[in-house]
């Protein structure tokens, strides 16, 4: 059993690592060290207060990383019920528009294209060649792929055509990696489509209709389930740093919790022992750790070629523009937001900038913000595979208009402009072997166990994700 763990990195990782630990042993002591002196990594939410055109104030809850959370994330809702969080939940039923209605914006097309949702949207929808053609394909051709692992463009253009592959394929990857289809694993990104050509013995659309045997993991949900019936993402009302302000009193109120917030860790070292040393020269020598920050970042921590793999992947940098303008202004369409596939011609060409996408966040969080009919607020995203996108907020308004089919913006009340670097790894072909030698090296080698590695880099990019591998540390401690 472990004596004294040290957890480096107080991202939702780390922090989800610290709460399950404290309480698998609660007489261990526990030490959180972060370098930044706010906790939850990029998840990070502010309240701002604005006036609208005739002075009246408003108060509007803006993100600058992730914004909403998917309820078949078990070990997020576990949280939600054992931190007591309920009463702050805003939730998006499947039946809102955010829900249902997406869009992309297709270079050549005049604004928004909505992406089917139904077959009946479907029949109507100017993509519907493309859904069928990429259908038929799938169904009659089936390709299973053998050999190993590849991108997720590769697989999406063997499955359901080129086409298809750069329309939706390079845009759902933006949306989530933030990141280039053609350098993606699909294996480590999109396992169940690998699942599914399995279960179809080639064929996506036929094995995603078979269903797979799920393994049984025990959450202490209470009643979430049935809160989150019907519900299709969900947030706070002070947005999603209150799990990890919640997690911190939590932490912080526990005797065996010791946070270091604002102290980095310079070297991280096994010989006899486990050796931490952080920023301000303390020497920890806890019995386990484990380090919940990103792996090129861990590396530089460790003596020369100690453990494999872990600069073997690139990362995305995100810049988030958050735009909030006149609630009586309504100039965008109802909905999720827009995605923006990879131009034809490559990134970095005059039609794009580097925008990857707009989200309409007043379709779905506008319970964050007050007087009732808040101000509208819409989030833009660029960067990732275009590179660091410096665009003056003029231009990118420029775009969102044109992006709307040319409307005519209202007067903005509030901006601002956050810049994420190396925020989201791209996970290339082979990623989900590469990881398995890493923890073979972490269980056989000088470690023995005694360190693991988890965080966004390792296992997922998602909230839930993040969550799952801190719930999961330690079990064979
Ligand atoms: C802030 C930029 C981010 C981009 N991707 C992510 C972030 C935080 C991570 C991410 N986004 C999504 C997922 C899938 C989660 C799931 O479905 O369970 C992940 C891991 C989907 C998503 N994409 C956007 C939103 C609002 C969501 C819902 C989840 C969330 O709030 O992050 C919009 C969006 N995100 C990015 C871009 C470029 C983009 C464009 C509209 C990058």
């Amino acid at each position: 059993m472990p004596t004294h763990v040290a957890i480096i990195g107080g991202g939702l990782s780390g922090l989800s690592a610290a709460f399950h630990l404290s309480r698998r042993f609660p007489s261990t002591l526990i030490t959180i060290i972060e370098k930044h002196t706010n906790l939850g990594g990029w998840a990070q939410s502010d309240r701002i207060q604005v006036k609208d055109e005739h002075g009246r104030p408003s108060s509007v809850l803006l993100e600058s990383g992730p914004r909403t959370l998917r309820p078949n994330a078990n070990s997020v809702l576990e949280l939600v019920h054992l931190l007591g969080l309920k009463d702050s939940l805003v939730l998006t039923p499947r039946s809102a528009a955010a829900a249902r209605k997406r869009f992309l914006y297709i270079y050549g097309t005049k604004g928004l294209t909505p992406l089917p949702s139904s077959v009946a949207t479907l029949i109507s929808s100017p993509l519907r060649s493309l859904f069928l053609r990429a259908g038929l394909r799938d169904t009659f051709i089936g390709r299973r792929h053998r050999a190993g692992d590849e991108s997720v463009d590769s697989f999406l253009s063997r499955h359901f055509g080129e086409d298809f592959a750069l329309t939706l394929g390079s845009a759902l990857v933006h949306g989530i990696y933030a990141a280039d289809s053609r350098k993606l694993s699909v294996r480590a990104a999109f396992p169940t489509l690998c699942e599914a050509e399995k279960r179809g013995r080639g064929r996506v659309i036929a094995g995603s209709f078979l269903s797979s045997p799920t393994a049984a993991n025990e959450y202490d949900l209470g009643d979430m389930k049935s809160v989150m019936d019907g519900i299709s993402v969900y947030s706070f009302r002070d947005g999603l740093s209150t799990i990890a302000n919640a997690l911190q009193a939590h932490l912080a109120s526990k005797p065996n919790v010791r946070l270091l917030l604002g102290t980095g860790v310079s070297r991280l070292s096994i010989g006899d022992d486990v050796e931490v040393t952080t920023s301000t020269g303390e020497q920890i020598r806890p019995t386990h750790v484990v380090s919940a920050l990103p792996l090129p970042q861990l590396q530089a921590l460790l003596p020369p070629s100690s453990l494999p793999h872990l600069d073997a992947n690139p990362s995305s940098s995100v810049t988030v523009a958050n735009f909030v303008f006149p609630a009586s202004s309504r100039f965008h369409p109802e909905g999720f937001g827009y995605l923006i596939p990879r131009p034809r011609a490559g990134y970095g060409t005059a039609e794009n900038p580097g925008i990857l996408g707009t989200v309409f966040d007043s379709c779905s969080l506008a319970a964050q913000d007050t007087p009732c009919t808040p101000p509208i607020k819409v989030t833009m995203m660029l960067g990732g595979p275009y590179g660091r996108a410096d665009m003056a907020e003029s231009t990118l308004l420029r775009h969102l208009g044109l992006h709307l089919g040319g409307v005519r913006l209202p007067e903005v009340l509030h901006s601002r402009m956050q810049h994420h670097r190396d925020c989201i790894p791209t996970f290339t072909p082979g990623h989900v072997e590469r990881m398995g030698e890493l923890r073979r090296v972490l269980r056989e080698g000088p470690w023995k166990g005694r360190l693991e590695v988890i965080g966004a880099g390792v296992g997922g990019v998602s909230v839930g994700d993040c969550v799952e591998a801190g719930r999961n540390v330690g079990t064979d401690w």
